[in-house]
């Protein structure tokens, strides 16, 4: 697929000519230079824009073609979402954040999924409390249930741990590799830091819009290195 953003001389060529397949039951991760077209990757996948050219498929589905409350439904039941910034509602519990998704869905949690995630992500005492009275880590493990708890064929990861320090981080990609293993989930990932993509099975690497290289099972050096020598290329 192909994004272009602007015209004349404001156009800029996001993605150029990208081709790529995220396997069910893996964690991915996406890498590369600021700039390189990882989240316009991610939100191209994700239905939140759409290329300038090329198709993209969840599952069966081609998301192009979808009229804009096909592609919401789509979205809602079949994609979750974990950002930076954690974007959960002030107002609601934890609780309450969580199970969003299915409310707006008129769904119901499913006792055994919804009992699986809440001990995964360690946080029963908490669910009563509303975002302001968690810490970040905690704000960002009710994020990461919220994401699960419509048992979504994808979830994709914004930076997930850029906003966390070291601990709640690992915490955090420890409950994304448990979606991948022990919840049969597939996830996909865009992070800056080396350590946070040796969670992933896989690692992509973009530079200047392309698919450039990729990477199993990674290693923090191996992923550093590569970042390296892509950074020096842009320089
Ligand atoms: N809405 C937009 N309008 C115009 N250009 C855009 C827009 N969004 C992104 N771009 C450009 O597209 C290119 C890719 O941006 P993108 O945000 O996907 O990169 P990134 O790898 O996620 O960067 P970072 O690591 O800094 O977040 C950049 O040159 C950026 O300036």
């Amino acid at each position: 697929m192909t994004k272009v953003y602007g015209h004349a001389e404001a156009r800029v060529v996001a993605l150029d000519s990208v081709d790529v397949e995220f396997r069910s039951e893996q964690f991915t991760a996406i890498m590369g230079p600021s700039g390189s077209g990882k989240s316009t990757l991610m939100h191209c996948v994700a239905g939140l824009d759409a290329p300038s050219d090329g198709e993209v498929f969840v599952g069966g589905t081609a998301l192009t073609g979808l009229d804009d409350v096909a592609l919401t439904e789509l979205r809602r039941d079949r994609i979750g979402f974990v950002f930076q910034a954690f974007n959960l509602l002030p107002t609601l519990t934890a609780w309450e954040n969580i199970t969003l998704p299915l409310d707006l869905a008129g769904r119901k949690p499913d006792p055994q999924v919804a009992e699986s995630i809440i001990e995964a992500i360690g946080l029963r005492d908490r669910l009563s409390h509303r975002p302001s009275e968690l810490s970040g880590g905690q704000q960002q493990r009710v994020a990461c249930a919220r994401a699960l708890i419509t048992q979504p064929d994808v979830v994709f990861a914004d930076e997930p741990t850029g906003a966390l320090d070291s601990r709640s981080s690992s915490d955090i990609l420890s409950f994304l590799r448990r979606s991948v293993d022990d919840f049969d989930r597939t996830v996909v990932m865009v992070t800056h830091e080396p350590m946070a993509a040796t969670y992933a099975d896989r690692v992509l690497f973009l530079a200047d819009g392309r698919l450039v290289d990729e990477m199993y099972a990674p290693t923090a050096e191996g992923v550093l290195d590569k970042m390296k020598s892509l950074e020096k290329v842009g320089l």
